[in-house]
């Protein structure tokens, strides 16, 4: 087990599932793998006396916000949850919570309240490979764009909002992970639990979206619009300046960046990682 093997001092779990439509149709699949995992995980850490960890939550803990309350704040409610997705996400929160109220000198608990990671690493060597059929937006996009799909749906047209798409805070992947970077420092100020949204502040639409996506590609994407999916809420974006002050991180890569990074991904790894010879060839070992 890799806690005997390794000296380990903090633990980031990014594991689960996340996509909130597959969640309505497969709720014991999503408590199963979200909530599960995680506990074990938390109790190995206590038996091998690890105490910090960095959790992967999710903006969707928040709910449906008001449009009056954006953008959101860590401080502002959260638990009321549109899918089994958000719910898994809110009830490991409590139990990180619970842990560190149960133990504080002990716990050094980040929670990341995630907002829409997107994009993938410049280089075009790393990025998202989704198994099976995507769910969320931008992979969809990036499949009709290299022609493994015929056409994107776009779920909803008459939110109230510029153009009638649902807004986000789309963030760079690669912002999302120089966070973390931050977090190693500052695990030395925490007792109990910590929480940061991390995203840009800024709002932008499924349309702004697809927009930016077609001049990073350089070709219009075909797509039809559909009914509002099962589960969306119609705009949130965060307010990220905790995170500013307390890690010293903010995100730096704009919604155009995050495009033409993850079209540069696409383009060269069309199969994903199946075609990974460049990458093994390279040193890096990626396993399936
Ligand atoms: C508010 C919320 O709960 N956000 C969470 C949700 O993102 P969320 O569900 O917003 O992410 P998606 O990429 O699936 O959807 C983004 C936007 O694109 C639209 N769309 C999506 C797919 C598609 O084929 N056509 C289309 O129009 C959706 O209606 C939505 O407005 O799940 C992500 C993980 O999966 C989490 O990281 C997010 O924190």
């Amino acid at each position: 087990m890799a806690f005997d093997r390794f000296n380990i001092d903090t633990v980031f779990d990014f594991t689960g599932r996340k996509a909130v439509g597959e969640s309505t149709q497969l709720p014991i699949l999503y408590y199963k793998y979200n909530m599960n995992g995680t506990m074990t995980l938390l109790k190995c850490m206590r038996e091998h006396d690890v105490q910090n960890f960095v959790f992967s939550s999710s903006c969707t803990v928040y709910g449906a916000p008001s449009p009056d309350n954006l953008p959101i704040k860590e401080t502002d409610p959260v638990g009321c949850c549109q899918c089994p997705y958000a719910k898994c996400k809110y009830f490991t929160e409590c139990l990180l919570q619970d842990l560190a109220q149960g133990e504080p000198d002990y716990w050094r608990i980040i929670i990341m309240r995630y907002f829409n990671p997107v994009g993938a690493h410049e280089s075009g060597m790393i990025g998202e490979d989704p198994r099976g059929d995507p769910q969320n937006l931008m992979p969809k996009l990036a499949q009709v764009a290299v022609g493994k799909r015929p056409i994107l749906n776009i779920y909803g047209e008459d939110y109230e909002t510029k153009d009638g798409s649902p807004i986000r805070d789309y963030i760079h992947v690669v912002d999302v992970a120089k966070a973390h970077r931050k977090t190693i420092k500052n695990f030395q100020d925490i007792r109990g639990t910590e929480v940061y949204n991390i995203g840009t502040g800024e709002g932008k639409t499924a349309w702004d979206m697809v927009k930016a996506f077609e001049i990073a590609c350089g070709k219009p994407i075909a797509f039809q619009m559909c009914g509002r999916r099962p589960g969306d809420v119609p705009k949130i974006y965060c307010d990220p300046s905790k995170a500013e002050k307390d890690l010293g991180w903010r995100a730096e890569r704009s919604h155009t960046q995050m495009c033409a990074d993850l079209w540069r991904f696409y383009t060269l790894n069309p199969n994903g990682y199946q075609d990974a010879s460049v990458l093994r060839e390279s040193g890096l070992n990626i396993e399936y």
